[in-house]
């Protein structure tokens, strides 16, 4: 049976835009994500995808509804404290990662994000063979480089890293905004590749925003559609693996 990880009831945000104007944009949006769902959010430029994430993570507070996670009520809940269950990661692989620290200092913040944490070398040494080891898998060359500064890194291995500092300890949600988008196409193909396996082999629960239909079609076990701040499209299993490209391509036609 499925059991619902996050709920979010009839959540609306209204923001101030640059005029000083009220807009809404999510509109009374429900959504549950069951544990172990690998969501996958299709959606037109302004639709609410990135705000649906930012309420979720805690950035922009629900202007109304409820968000329970686990059935306890997050919807106050502090960016911060939400970290310490939720990751997430960006487009932007500069986001997420600390340029001036060395690629091995990044993972160990990461590892211990839940705890007070030091950098003392030697318990960077303590975990040197496991970062060698996480890393080699990103089949990049990012294990050749654990003691080199985050900044000097390409924009693949510094989104690669982004990612595996995002699950080096399994959150209990995973959000990726368009985490492949920024990205040349070998890389991205390989980030996604190694993020499916990722997310499959550890039941990870994750949404996934995305303007790659295949991808949409190919990854995750849902696909959801967002159009003008609610989910005009929510499929499943079965339901999800018929769904073609030209059936993506017709029902957006038809906004
Ligand atoms: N903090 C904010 N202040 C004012 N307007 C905002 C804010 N955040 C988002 N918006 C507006 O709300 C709408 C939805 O934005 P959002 O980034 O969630 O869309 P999206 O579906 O992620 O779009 P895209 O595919 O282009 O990334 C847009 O019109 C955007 O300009």
């Amino acid at each position: 049976m499925n059991k619902p990880l996050i709920t979010l009831t009839d959540v609306s945000t209204t923001v101030q835009n640059s005029t000083g104007t009220s807009i809404n944009i999510l509109k009374k949006l429900n959504l549950t994500i069951n544990e172990g769902d690998f969501i996958t959010v299709l959606g037109s430029n302004g639709a609410g995808k990135s705000t649906l994430f930012n309420v979720i993570a805690g950035g922009i507070k629900a202007t109304t509804g409820t968000i329970k996670l686990n059935n306890r009520d997050i919807t106050h809940e502090s960016e911060l404290k939400r970290t310490k269950y939720i990751s997430r990661v960006f487009q932007d692989p500069k986001l997420g990662t600390a340029p001036r620290m060395t690629v091995a200092e990044n993972l160990l913040l990461a590892l211990n994000r839940r705890h007070s944490f030091s950098l003392m070398p030697r318990h960077l040494n303590k975990h040197l063979a496991e970062f060698t080891q996480i890393t080699k898998q990103m089949g990049n060359g990012l294990d050749q480089r654990l003691q080199t500064s985050v900044g000097s890194l390409s924009g693949g291995q510094r989104q690669a890293l982004s990612f595996l500092m995002a699950t080096i300890q399994k959150p209990e949600l995973l959000l990726l905004d368009e985490h492949t988008a920024a990205l040349d196409p070998k890389t991205s193909a390989q980030l996604m590749h190694l993020t499916n396996e990722k997310v499959t082999s550890n039941a990870q629960t994750a949404l996934m925003i995305t303007h790659n239909l295949e991808d949409a079609l190919t990854y995750g076990n849902r696909l959801i559609v967002l159009h003008d701040g609610q989910i005009t499209l929510d499929v499943t299993g079965t339901a999800k693996e018929q769904l073609t490209k030209d059936d993506l391509l017709n029902y957006f036609a038809s906004y």
